[in-house]
């Protein structure tokens, strides 16, 4: 389901973030809609990453409305919030590890909150989903040390799917990769998302990502999200910023690339 009829699983209205005299978000709208994977890209500093931590209840806002799954996330009770949290992952940009945990252990932790999951099921689970992630089953047994920058990236993600999250947020992914990991990354996201209808909410900078695997883009600028739409329609959007990122040599280059695909 990606059209304009889909449910809509986030829903933010007349959202507004300062601190202190600096204003990010002035009067903020959005929808995400379930199933799609939804870019969000904007300059240095326009507050993607704020926006990613308001929704999941991490910040709050000065004002304005979240609504995710049909709750309200600043008003919800203890036992709305824990329901949320079983329904949601979170995956931060440098993966946020526990580093004196394993990489097994730290894909427990999201299913420790789970009642009656013994260990020896907790253990089984955090397997499939460090394989789901695209990690070699010994990884499993490694601290986060112990492994490169992109497995690291895929044990962030195999705990963002402990608890087969129906929304998944991605703050910047692919950043710091190298372009083969990167893409593979993307093919992850993409198969992952199709295979278990799942919702990306993603905050990136990677016009390949955006190409490869976004059904749709917001973009922030002017303190709002200014525009949403495919790849396509960003072609058309009369912004200096808008058209700059995607008509600049890098948008082109990853035009080009995706073209060939
Ligand atoms: N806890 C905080 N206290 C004060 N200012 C903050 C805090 N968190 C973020 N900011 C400010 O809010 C603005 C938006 O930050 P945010 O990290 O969301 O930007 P971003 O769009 O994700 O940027 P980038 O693309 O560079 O990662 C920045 O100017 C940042 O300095």
């Amino acid at each position: 389901m990606r059209n304009a009829d889909a449910e809509i699983v986030i829903r933010v209205r007349g959202l507004v973030t300062r601190f202190g005299p600096q204003v990010v978000h002035d009067g903020l709208d959005l929808d995400v809609r379930r199933g799609e994977i939804l870019g969000i890209v904007g300059g240095s500093g326009t507050g993607k990453s704020v926006l990613l931590r308001e929704i999941v209840g991490l910040m709050r806002p000065a004002a304005g409305q979240i609504e995710m799954l049909g709750t309200d996330v600043q008003q919800a009770t203890e036992a709305e919030r824990a329901m949320l949290e079983s329904r949601i992952g979170v995956m931060f940009q440098d993966g946020a590890l526990f580093s004196s945990l394993t990489v097994r252990e730290n894909v427990e932790v999201p299913m420790r909150a789970v009642p009656g999951l013994d260990p020896a099921t907790r253990a089984a689970l955090a397997d499939l989903k460090i394989s789901l992630a695209g990690l070699p089953y010994l990884a499993g047994d490694k601290y986060p040390s112990e492994l490169s920058g992109g497995m690291r990236k895929r044990a962030g993600l195999a705990r963002a799917l402990a608890r087969d999250p129906e929304i998944v947020f991605l703050d910047e992914p692919t950043a710091g990769l190298d372009p083969i990991g990167a893409s593979a990354f993307d093919r992850l996201i993409h198969r992952l998302s199709r295979a278990m209808g799942l919702t990306v909410f993603l905050v990136t900078h990677d016009l390949d990502t955006l190409h490869a695997v976004c059904d749709r883009v917001a973009v922030l600028a002017e303190r709002r999200v200014l525009v949403t739409g495919t790849m396509q329609e960003m072609l058309d959007v009369d912004h200096p910023w808008v058209h700059d990122y995607f008509h600049g040599p890098r948008a082109r280059a990853a035009l080009a690339t995706a073209g060939k695909e």
